[in-house]
């Protein structure tokens, strides 16, 4: 089958500024526009030239920067709009005025306060002079997504007998209904008699959340550009978005009888840049660029994608310039996942049991952290083979109190040798009064060279992994303890620093210290 080209007009620099809180400054907007031109976006619409001194010079810069794509002024249905327009794109390799009136009842009359006639009338002058100035001339009708069929039909008619060679249908509102909206475009290609000598545009909002879906079934009806913007912005709830548009008709093949000349790789860079620039976060679910987007965190996903990537994904993170995508271990994670991991990060389990004891200290940490990173990972197997059951020493529990001008107190459970002990100490700080309470059954005799505490993470939910070094008869032992709690981290550290002391004195002291 032989695919239509899909004209890709991206109007993030003219629509998307529109979003309340999104100005660019000139340089950004070029940047901007190199970016869309390095993917081969084939019109950009730099902006309206009218409407400020800033957006002249804007729409000018990018008209001088961007070689390889068309580059677009928008206009009001005005002279003075028009002949502003036609100068700021003047230095552009290939320009475009796009100009514009509505064509609702409810723009006509309240807003415009014109008669049908006269709206025709004005379109049709608009365009002629566009013409004359740009052999490239796009003509809209806005809020076109509310206009009578039959006045569209005649409007249409007479912008393209005037020169108009894109004609532009916005849904400027956002209240179409793909299959209404696709009706709609299906039947001004059928009943305007010069339809063949223009190509029919879709511009849609995203105000009931419909701008893709709208866009994508007026293409199946025979629209052949789709206006839309990076990361969906826009005015209000925003306009198509163009990474959906593009990715939605290179991954339907099967659907859509048209291809684009976007380089997709662009797109995640593209968005990035974006936001960076307007300072709009992209949600992390969003479709495409969102860092959720092809991340899967639960077990079963995990599981199947480890073993064939096509079981959840349908399309390539890499295709759309990802690194790659992700697994993220979290609670709902399971064993292949977790093992998967650990082998990238070089570990290895040498038996099913010590897979299980770090699988089981892991669902423990994530039930208490959000995000799992590599070094929680890490600290934790270091955790897990530091505290394996054959220690003396095991901390059972550790409770604490400490309150704004009182002395902390520490109660600890431990269970030396199999056996169980609880014991109390206060301290000048909660660790102190830990160690102390420790130190009290243990009598180890150890002195206390070194505490450190490091957050392996950022955030406040990072776990924390304490160094503790102990001296005992000119022998150095270090301990090491990780948690999101400092203070149980802290006794994890001492405790497996005192296992470490014993080990020692057993291989040199057989009868053992005073432990
Ligand atoms: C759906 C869209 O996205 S349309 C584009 C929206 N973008 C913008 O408006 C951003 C740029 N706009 C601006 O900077 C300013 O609005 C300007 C420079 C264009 C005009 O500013 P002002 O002259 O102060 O007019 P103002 O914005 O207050 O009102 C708009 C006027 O244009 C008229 N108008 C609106 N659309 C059109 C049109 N397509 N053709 C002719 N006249 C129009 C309105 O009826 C109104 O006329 P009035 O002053 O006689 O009542
Ligand atoms: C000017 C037009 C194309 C527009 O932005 C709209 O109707 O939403
Ligand atoms: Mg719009």
């Amino acid at each position: 089958m032989n695919k239509d080209q899909l004209v890709i007009f991206d109007t993030t620099l003219r629509d998307g500024e529109q979003s309340p809180g999104a100005s660019m400054t000139k340089d950004e907007k070029v940047r901007i526009a190199k970016m869309l031109e390095k993917m081969h976006v084939d019109v950009i619409e730099a902006g309206f030239a009218i409407a400020s001194e800033g957006d002249f010079a804007a729409v000018r810069a990018v008209a001088t920067a961007v070689k390889d794509a068309t580059v677009c002024s928008l206009s009001r249905a005005l002279e003075a709009d028009i002949r502003r327009a036609a100068e700021a794109i003047q230095p552009a390799n290939s320009g475009r005025i796009h100009t514009f009136i509505a064509t609702s009842p409810i723009h006509m009359q309240h807003k415009l306060n014109m008669r049908p006639e006269q709206v025709i009338e004005q379109a049709v002058k608009a365009v002629k002079l566009a013409r004359n100035l740009c052999a490239d001339v796009e003509f809209s009708c806005e809020d076109a997504g509310r206009s009578e069929m039959d006045f569209l039909c005649r409007i249409v008619e007479a912008a393209i007998a005037a020169g108009a060679r894109t004609i532009n249908i916005p849904d400027t509102v956002g209240y179409a209904i793909p299959e209404l909206y696709a009706e709609q475009i299906r039947q001004l290609i059928e009943r305007v008699p010069n339809s063949d000598q223009a190509i029919f545009s879709v511009h849609c909002h995203n105000d009931l959340g419909l701008a893709v879906a709208n866009s994508l079934a007026a293409v199946q009806a025979g629209a052949r550009q789709v206006e839309c913007t990076i990361n969906g912005l826009g005015e209000r709830a925003g306009n198509a978005s163009l990474e959906e548009i593009v990715m939605a008709v290179r991954t339907r093949p099967d659907v859509f009888s048209v291809t684009t000349g976007i380089d997709p790789v662009h797109l995640v860079p593209t968005s990035r840049l974006v936001s960076t620039i307007t300072g709009f976060a992209v949600q992390p679910n969003k479709a495409i660029v969102g860092k959720n987007a092809f991340a899967h965190e639960s077990g079963i996903h995990q599981d199947g994608v480890l073993k064939h990537r096509e079981t959840y994904e349908i399309m390539k993170a890499e295709d759309v310039g990802w690194h790659t995508n992700a697994i993220v271990l979290g609670k709902h994670s399971g064993r292949n996942a977790f093992r998967s991991r650990l082998q990238d990060l070089g570990v290895e389990f040498a038996t099913e049991q010590e897979l299980n004891h770090a699988f089981m200290l892991f669902k423990q940490l994530a039930d208490k952290k959000h995000d799992i990173y590599d070094e929680d990972l890490q600290a934790l197997v270091s955790d897990s083979r530091a505290h394996e059951a054959s220690e003396v020493i095991q901390l059972v529990a550790l409770e604490v109190q400490s309150k704004t001008g009182e002395i902390p107190l520490a109660e600890v459970v431990l269970s030396i040798r199999g056996q169980e002990v609880r014991t109390q100490a206060s301290g000048s700080g909660p660790v102190d009064a830990v160690f102390k309470a420790i130190e009290s059954q243990v009598n180890s005799g150890a002195s206390l060279e070194l505490y450190s505490v490091n957050a392996i993470t950022s955030g406040t939910d990072s776990q924390g992994e304490v160094t503790v070094r102990l001296a005992h008869t000119g022998r150095l032992v270090n301990g090491l303890g990780a948690d999101t709690d400092i203070v149980i981290a802290s006794a994890k550290a001492y405790i497996h620093a005192l296992n470490g002391l014993e080990a020692n004195l057993e291989r040199t002291h057989p009868q053992g210290s005073g432990i």
